[in-house]
């Protein structure tokens, strides 16, 4: 008997990255159930060649769920995360394995503070998801998640196994986690400016991108992650060969008035810079003005 087919599955915030891992495991038949803030009939998601329909409903009431998955992918905004926790201790008993697909290098320890029963795996989400007026959502590149070489992230593989969602077991996870938090930091910038990608073509903003990203390779550094000296034109480079109208998704939230996460994005590398005694100027400036267009006042 195949044992995936009987895995319970829950994808917690059925979003842009929700729905794009919800649709994945539909399509390979393993449904999962939906729980979310806002109740819906099925989810949409659209791509280069796809449009995949994942039935729901989207539950909205934790206190209906009657016992414990075997696995929930949580896929809220970091800033979301603790509203989600009377959602975690109704869906997570002590065999459940909580795969968290979000932005950060801090998954592990907030997660784990809300589900103490569950078993947390950080995954690093390397693709580009943007929820449409019309609230299906547009994949942007081929799905592939990572996570740490470890036998918790084997329940996350085989669930995903088969699917467009591809996942890779990484033994280097840290190292890979501060990598796209540096690409994150630098997509901060679009939230600043409401631009998209194809900013990163300007000098002055290339050379903006760089001065900061130098800082964040520093204290990525000193927090262990084994980056070379090559990442920051790497990643300024990325930018600069996406298609000029690729966002980001704390550019989405800016354009939508919703809370940022930028503590989670810009705030850390400067929090983390300060704790080590490692100068973050540039951070010390734009983190100040993501807070402030983030929570206000005024
Ligand atoms: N989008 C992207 O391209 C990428 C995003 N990421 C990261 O992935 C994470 C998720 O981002 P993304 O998918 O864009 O976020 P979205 O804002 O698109 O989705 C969040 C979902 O969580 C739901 N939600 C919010 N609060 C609760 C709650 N208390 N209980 C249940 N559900 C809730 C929202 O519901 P509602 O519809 O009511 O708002 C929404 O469906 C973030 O950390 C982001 O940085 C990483 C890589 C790429
Ligand atoms: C698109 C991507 C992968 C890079 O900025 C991302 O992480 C996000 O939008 O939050």
């Amino acid at each position: 008997m195949n044992q995936q087919v009987h895995t319970r599955i829950a994808v917690l915030g059925p979003g842009a990255i929700g729905t794009t891992v919800a649709a994945a495991l539909h399509e390979v038949g393993r449904t999962p159930m939906l729980c979310g803030r806002t109740p819906r009939d099925s989810l949409v998601l659209q791509g280069s060649g796809i449009r995949i329909v994942v039935p729901g409903p989207v539950r909205t009431d934790p206190a209906q769920i009657a016992r414990p998955v075997d696995l929930v992918f949580l896929a809220v905004k970091a800033t979301q995360t603790a509203a989600t926790a009377q959602w975690l201790a109704a869906l997570s008993g002590p065999q459940t394995v909580v795969c968290v697909l979000q932005n950060g290098v801090e998954q592990l320890e907030s997660v784990t503070a809300l589900c103490p029963q569950g078993r947390v795996v950080p995954a690093v989400v390397w693709f580009p998801a943007q929820a449409q007026s019309d609230g299906s959502v547009l994949l942007r590149s081929d799905a592939r998640i990572s996570l740490p070489d470890e036998a918790t992230s084997l329940v996350v593989a085989q669930a995903l196994q088969g699917s467009r969602c591809l996942v890779d077991l990484v033994s280097n996870f840290r190292s890979l986690a501060w990598q796209k938090l540096l690409q994150n930091a630098a997509a901060g910038l679009m939230a600043l400016t409401h631009r998209r990608s194809g900013m990163y073509g300007r000098h002055d903003i290339s050379k903006l991108t760089l001065d900061y990203l130098q800082e964040c390779l520093a204290v990525a550094r000193a927090e262990g992650a084994e980056l070379g000296d090559e990442v920051p034109q790497a990643i300024l480079d990325k930018f600069q060969a996406s298609p000029a109208d690729l966002g980001t998704s704390i550019l989405a939230d800016c354009e939508a008035g919703r809370p940022l996460e930028w503590d989670i994005r810009n705030g850390v590398i400067a929090r983390r810079g300060r704790a080590r005694g490692i100068p973050t100027p540039i951070g010390d400036v734009l983190v100040p003005l993501l807070a402030a267009a983030s929570d206000g006042p005024g």
